[in-house]
């Protein structure tokens, strides 16, 4: 068994003939439920990228469940969500859970059980054109968890939804998590990373921290993950100086 779902060394990525990702090293542990957390702009979304095989890196190495990142074998095995929904308008929820399933070679009755798990039942029938910006995300989210992924790449997956959505998406997060799946969710909002098993913090294409909460507000001395974060900036800073 691979302890690892996600490793990365030294990794580099250029975006628009800039570094922006500048030498990543890190692990994310099977079963973990891990927060990419960073301001708009730090290169979370190009992380993801990477770490799905669908950008192209300068340097270094991801590695996916023991695999290179984006080759064949992993495509049943990593589900994604992009930030924006990648769903067919034209067709309902479940024509177009469906189809993503039979792709997938997902059992059929797969799409009504990821419908029920992002709270969509009674939308099933609904055209995607007509859902709101909640009910869109969610169908995304359903998408990514069709067939069995044994890791789900989120990117921030929770921003439109209302608490009592946020709240039963992260029940369901924490269920998975449950059974060994490992999740790997972006966010910019800092009170869901208290939700998370493990933290990487983010500033500008570098890691600042990779632990758990605990630590992270233990070395910093502050429970609060947003202070905490502001801490660890002003550390580096003032180690640079
Ligand atoms: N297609 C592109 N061409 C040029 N630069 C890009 C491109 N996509 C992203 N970038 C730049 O790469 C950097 C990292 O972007 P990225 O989308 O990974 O950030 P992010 O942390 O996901 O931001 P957000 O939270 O706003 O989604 C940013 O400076 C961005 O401007």
């Amino acid at each position: 068994m691979i302890s690892s779902a996600v490793k990365t060394v030294d990794l580099r990525v250029d975006r628009g003939g800039r570094e922006v990702l500048h030498g990543l090293t890190f692990e994310v542990p099977r079963g973990e439920i891990v927060g990419l957390l960073g301001p708009s702009g730090c290169g979370k979304t190009t992380l993801i990228r990477a770490v799905v095989g669908v950008q192209i890196v300068k340097s270094g190495d991801v590695t996916v469940l023991g695999l290179p990142a984006g080759g064949a074998d992993l495509r049943r095995l990593v589900g994604y969500a992009t930030q924006t929904p990648a769903v067919y308008s034209d067709l309902t929820v479940l024509e177009n859970l469906r189809y993503f399933g039979s792709v997938l070679g997902a059992p059929r009755d797969d799409a009504d059980r990821v419908i029920e798990e992002v709270g969509l039942a009674k939308e099933r029938d609904q055209v995607v054109a007509t859902l709101s910006g909640g009910q869109l995300s969610r169908a995304s989210l359903a998408a990514a968890l069709l067939g069995t992924p044994e890791l789900l790449v989120l990117d921030e997956p929770t921003v439109g939804l209302d608490p009592v959505l946020r709240q039963e998406l992260w029940e369901l997060f924490h269920e998975l998590a449950d059974r060994g799946v490992t999740l790997m969710i972006s966010s910019h909002v800092m009170d869901e990373a208290a939700r998370c098993g493990r933290l990487l913090l983010m500033r500008e294409g570098v890691i600042l921290a990779d632990d758990t909460p605990g630590a992270l507000r233990a070395h910093t001395g502050t429970d609060d993950l947003e202070e905490a974060f502001l801490r660890l900036i002003a550390e580096r800073e003032e180690a640079r100086a």
